[in-house]
C-alpha cells in the first residue's frame, strides 16, 4: 500500500488551442479535466501500474467536492481532509501549432492551524500501516516552510518512507528531515544552490552532499536529457528515451510514480530508476497529466541504459 500526499491539491484543467494568441480570442478544441497536483498525479501513475494507492492532502469548496468525484471516477480511493477554503484550477494550455505548453496556476486556499493539526494526526495514523509515501507539489498559504520536514520526521519515526518532490525553502528544509528519495529537477536545484543554472559537476557535488546527510536515493530529473542519480553505490546516468512529445507536465510526478512502484516492489534500484524514466517519458507523450501505459513503459525501459560515472 502506498499513500501519496498533495498538500495543495487541484483540478487540472488542460485546453488544447490551434495556435495560441496571447490578447487575442483563442477557441478551445479540446478538453482534458482530471484531479491534479503534483501527488495526485503520482497516485495515478501508480494505479495505472497496479499499485494499491490512497490519496491523501487538502481538498475544499466546489473544486474540492470535484477533484473527490474526478478520484471516485478512477477508482482512486481519497482521504483528502476538508478545509474551509477553495481548492485551487491549474491551466495547461497546448499550443498544437508550435508545440509549447503553457501553465497558469492557481495558489490554492489558505491552510488554517487546525487544519495542520488534522494533517500531522493523520499522517501520525496512516504511517503506522502504510510503508511508502509521496509528498509532492507546492505548499498552499498557511503552511510553514517546515511543512514536509514535519511530515518526514512523522513518516521516519513510524520506519516508513518518503520520497519527496517539491521546491524552494519546502524542499530544502524537507530534505533536512531525511527523507528516503528526492526528486528534484535542475531549476529546483539551481535555486537551492542559489545559482541560475547548474552543470553536472553540481549535482554530482550536491547529490553526494545529500546522500551523505541521510537521503538514499537522490534523483535529478533532467527533461528530455534524462536524469542523473546518486546513492551509496555512487552517480549513475541515463538519457530519456526518444518519444513524441505532446505534453510534459506531469512527467517528473509520473518518473516519481515509477520510482516509487519499482522501490515499493523490490525492484533493484536501477531497475526502478529505468521504470521512473520510462514513466516521465510516456506521460510526455500524451496530453493527459499523469498518464502512463504499462506496455508502453516496459517497451521504453528496454531501451535505457543507465552508465556508472
Ligand atoms: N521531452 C522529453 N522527452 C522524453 N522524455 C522526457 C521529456 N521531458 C521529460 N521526460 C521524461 O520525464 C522525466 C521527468 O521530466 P522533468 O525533468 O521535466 O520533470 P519535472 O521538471 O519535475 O516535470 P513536472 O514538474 O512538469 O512534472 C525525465 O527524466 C524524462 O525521463
Ligand atoms: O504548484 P505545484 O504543486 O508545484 O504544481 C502544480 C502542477 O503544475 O503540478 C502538476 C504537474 O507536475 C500539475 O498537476 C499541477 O497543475
Amino acid at each position: 500500500m502506498i499513500t501519496t500526499i498533495t498538500l495543495n491539491a487541484a483540478i487540472d484543467q488542460v485546453y488544447e488551442v490551434d495556435s495560441l494568441a496571447v490578447g487575442g480570442t483563442n477557441r478551445v478544441s479540446t478538453i482534458i479535466q482530471e484531479a491534479g497536483g503534483k501527488g495526485i498525479n503520482v497516485a495515478k501513475v501508480l494505479k495505472r501500474s497496479g499499485a494499491d494507492v490512497t490519496v491523501g492532502g487538502f481538498a475544499g469548496g466546489i473544486n474540492g467536492e470535484r477533484i473527490r468525484q474526478l478520484l471516485l471516477k478512477k477508482s482512486i480511493p481519497s482521504e483528502l481532509i476538508q478545509v474551509e477554503g477553495e481548492s485551487r484550477v491549474c491551466l495547461t494550455v497546448l499550443d498544437s501549432k508550435k508545440s509549447k505548453v503553457t501553465e497558469l496556476l492557481e495558489s490554492g486556499p489558505q491552510i488554517t492551524k487546525q487544519e495542520w493539526q488534522s494533517m500531522l494526526n493523520w499522517i501520525e495514523d496512516q504511517s503506522q500501516s502504510v510503508k511508502w509515501f509521496a509528498l509532492s507539489g507546492s505548499l498552499p498559504k498557511g503552511l510553514p516552510t517546515t511543512a514536509y520536514a514535519e511530515l518526514i520526521d512523522i513518516i521516519n519515526a513510524n520506519g516508513a518512507k518518503a520520497i519527496l518532490d517539491s521546491s524552494g525553502d519546502a524542499l530544502q528544509n524537507g530534505i533536512k528531515a531525511k527523507p528516503y528519495a528526492i526528486k528534484p529537477n535542475e531549476f529546483e536545484i539551481a535555486t537551492i544552490l542559489g545559482k541560475a543554472t547548474v552543470n553536472e559537476t553540481d549535482l554530482l557535488d550536491v547529490g553526494k552532499r545529500f546522500v551523505d546527510d541521510g537521503v538514499e536515493h537522490v534523483c535529478f530529473s533532467l527533461g528530455e536529457k534524462g536524469a542523473i542519480f546518486v546513492n551509496q553505490e555512487g552517480y549513475f546516468k541515463a538519457d530519456a528515451p526518444k518519444v513524441e512529445v505532446i505534453n510534459t507536465v506531469g512527467s517528473g510526478d509520473a518518473f516519481v510514480g515509477g520510482l516509487l512502484y519499482g522501490l515499493a516492489n523490490g525492484e533493484e534500484p536501477l531497475i526502478a530508476y529505468k521504470r521512473a524514466l520510462a514513466c516521465g517519458s510516456v506521460n510526455a507523450m500524451y496530453s493527459k497529466i499523469g498518464f502512463i501505459d504499462s506496455q508502453q513503459v516496459e517497451e521504453l525501459m528496454a531501451q535505457i541504459t543507465i552508465i556508472k560515472l
